[in-house]
C-alpha cells in the first residue's frame, strides 16, 4: 500500500460521514487549516477513496448507513496501512472510544464535535509523520513513520536501549511500546517496585508524536489528598489559602506531551472520580475557576497492585479503571529474567561509576556469581543499590559484592519491627570504631527509620519529610533494609503502599 502516492506533500485527510452537513463543516474547517481533504459518505465509498490513494490520517463515524466506521478501522489495521484513524463515537459511548483506541485508533472524538479539539486531534494526529503539517500546527519532529509498525527512529531507540535487557520478556515490552506509543490510548504500566515503570513511560513518550512535547510525572502517592486538585488541575489566585498566584496544574505542564501517573492506586476515590472526568472531557477546570480548559494531553499511568482487584475490592472505581487500562504493559521482575543480569549489571556500573566519577569496575565471572545468589526483591533498583555500594566500599580490580548484601548476610525481608521497641540511638557514635563500616551504618540507618516511622504513625510520606529525603528514597531504603510495616501502616492517608 505504502506504494500508492500521496498527492502533494500537505497532509491528506480522508472524512467519513453520511451526514452531508456535518461532512461539509469538517472538510471546511480542515481546508482552512491548509490539509488536502476527501470525502465519504459511507464504508463503501472510503474503501474505493483508500483503494486509489494513500491518505495520512482517516476520520470516520462510527455509524455509517452499511456498517461501523470500526470495519475501516479493522481492514486499514490488517492491511498495515499506514493512516492513523481518528473515530467519531456518539456522546456517552465510552464502550465504542475504548475499543477503537485498541484496535489501533489514534484517537476519537465525541459527537457533537467540538471544532477546536477535532483541529487539535488532527494536528496531533498529522505530527510526525512527514506531511506537511497545518500553519500553526508544531512543526513534525522526526521523519515519517507507520502506526502500527515498529519503526525505529533515532531517539525511538535511544529511549528504547535506556531498557536494558534483551529477555523475551524484555524484547516484548520494547515492541509493544514501538508499538503503541504513536497514539493517544491510555496506556496502564504494571509491574513490582523498582522494575523500571517510570523508564517504560518515558519511553513511550519518547517514541511518540509528542516526543518533543513535555513529559510530566507525577507520584500520586506523594501528594497530601487535599492539594490534589489543584496540583493536577491548577489554581486561579485566591482560590485557597496561599494561592497567592495562578498556578498551572500537572494537566497544564503536560499540554501538548505526556502525563505520567505513577502509583495511580493510590489516588483517593474522590480524586480518581475528577480525572475520569478529564480523561473523558478532555477538559479541566482549575480550583477556583468558573471557566473549563481544553487540554491535550496522553496519560500513562503505572502501579505495582493489582487494580482489577482492587476495583473489585471498592477502593479503585472501575470506569477509571477501564479508561486507563486501554493498553496494559506488564513488566517482568527480574527473578523473571535471570538472563538480563550481566547486560543490566554493565548498564549499572557504567552509569553508576559515571554518576560517583569513579572508574567502573571489571564484572567477572566471580562478581556475576555473587550476584546471582542475590534475591532482589527490590528488582533492578535493588540491584542498583547493592552495586552503588560495591563500587563505593570496593577497592581497585574486580567488583565484589559486599558481604551484607549475600544472602547469609541479608536481612530477612520480612523482619518486623513492632515487637521489639529499637534500641535507643547512640548519642555520639561507637565507642570503638567498627570492624565493618557498612553494616554499621545499616544499623543506625534502619534504627533512625524505624523511630521515625514510629513517631509518624508509620506514614512514610511523613516520615521522609521529616528526615528530608523523598518517598521513593524512603521506600527504597525501607525496602533495602527489611523493615516490615505493620498491616495498619499501608493504609496510612497520603500514603504508599
Ligand atoms: N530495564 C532497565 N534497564 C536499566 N535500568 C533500569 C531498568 N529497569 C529499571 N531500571 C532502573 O531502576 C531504577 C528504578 O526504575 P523505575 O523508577 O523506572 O522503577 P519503577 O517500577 O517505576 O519503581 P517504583 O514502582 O518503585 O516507582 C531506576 O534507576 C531505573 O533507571
Amino acid at each position: 500500500m505504502n506504494s500508492l502516492p500521496t498527492t502533494s506533500t500537505a497532509a491528506t485527510i480522508l472524512v467519513v460521514d453520511d451526514e452531508p452537513d456535518l461532512r461539509t463543516l469538517y472538510e471546511l474547517t480542515l481546508l482552512r487549516e491548509g490539509y488536502r481533504v476527501e470525502t465519504a459518505g459511507s464504508i463503501q465509498e472510503a474503501r474505493e477513496q483508500l483503494q486509489g490513494q494513500r491518505f495520512d490520517v482517516v476520520i470516520t463515524d462510527m455509524r455509517l448507513p452499511d456498517g461501523m466506521g470500526m470495519e475501516l478501522l479493522l481492514r486499514l489495521r490488517d492491511q498495515s496501512r499506514p493512516e492513523r484513524c481518528i473515530v467519531m463515537t456518539a456522546y456517552g459511548s465510552a464502550e465504542n472510544a475504548v475499543e477503537a483506541l485498541r484496535t489501533g485508533a489514534f484517537d476519537y472524538l465525541t459527537k457533537p464535535v467540538d471544532l477546536k479539539q477535532f483541529r487539535q486531534v488532527v494536528a496531533s494526529a498529522i505530527q510526525g509523520i512527514g506531511a506537511v503539517p497545518a500553519p500553526g500546527c508544531a512543526p513534525a519532529s522526526f521523519a515519517a513513520s507507520a502506526l502500527g509498525s515498529a519503526a525505529s527512529l533515532p531517539q525511538d531507540e535511544t529511549a528504547l536501549q535506556a531498557l536494558v535487557g534483551n529477555s523475551p520478556s524484555m524484547l516484548a515490552v520494547k515492541q509493544r511500546i514501538a508499538k503503541v506509543a504513536k497514539g493517544m490510548a491510555p496506556v496502564l504500566v504494571h509491574g513490582e517496585s523498582g522494575t523500571g515503570k517510570e523508564l517504560v513511560a518515558r519511553a513511550l513518550h519518547a517514541c511518540s508524536q509528542r516526543a518533543q512535547g513535555p513529559l510530566v510525572a507525577v507520584n500520586c502517592g506523594a501528594i497530601p489528598e487535599n492539594l490534589l486538585e489543584a496540583e493536577f488541575f491548577g489554581a486561579r489566585k485566591g482560590s485557597y489559602t496561599g494561592a497567592t498566584q495562578d498556578r498551572p496544574g500537572y494537566f497544564q505542564a503536560a499540554q501538548g506531551g505526556t502525563l505520567f501517573l505513577d502509583e495511580i492506586g493510590d489516588l483517593p476515590l474522590a480524586m480518581q472520580a475528577k480525572l475520569l472526568r478529564a480523561i473523558q472531557e478532555r477538559k479541566i477546570r482549575p480550583l477556583g475557576s468558573t471557566q473549563e480548559e481544553a487540554v491535550d494531553v496522553r496519560v500513562v499511568s503505572a502501579t505495582h497492585r493489582d487494580l482489577a482487584a482492587e476495583v473489585q475490592g471498592g477502593s479503585f472505581r472501575q470506569d477509571l479503571y477501564y479508561r486507563l487500562n486501554v493498553i496494559e504493559i506488564t513488566l517482568p521482575s527480574l527473578r523473571e529474567r535471570r538472563e538480563d543480569l550481566p547486560a543490566l549489571c554493565q548498564a549499572l556500573l557504567r552509569k553508576l561509576a559515571h554518576e560517583s566519577g569513579l572508574p567502573s569496575p571489571e564484572l567477572d565471572a566471580v562478581s556475576l556469581g555473587q550476584i546471582a545468589q542475590l534475591s532482589l526483591p527490590g528488582n533492578v533498583r535493588e540491584l542498583e543499590n547493592v552495586l552503588h555500594r560495591a563500587i563505593a566500599l570496593g577497592d581497585e580490580g574486580p567488583l565484589r559484592i559486599p558481604p551484607d548484601s549475600l544472602p547469609s548476610g541479608e536481612l530477612p525481608v520480612s523482619a518486623s519491627l513492632t515487637p521489639a521497641p529499637p534500641p535507643p540511638l547512640p548519642a555520639a557514635g561507637p565507642a570503638t570504631l567498627p570492624e565493618d563500616l557498612q553494616s554499621w551504618l545499616d544499623e543506625q540507618e534502619r534504627e533512625i527509620l524505624i523511630r521515625a516511622l514510629q513517631d509518624n504513625g508509620f506514614n512514610r510520606t511523613a516520615t521522609a519529610a521529616r528526615l528530608g529525603i523523598s518517598l521513593r528514597q524512603i521506600r527504597y531504603r525501607i525496602e533495602r533494609l527489611g523493615i516490615d510495616l505493620p498491616a495498619e501502616g499501608h493504609k496510612h492517608h497520603g500514603d504508599n503502599a
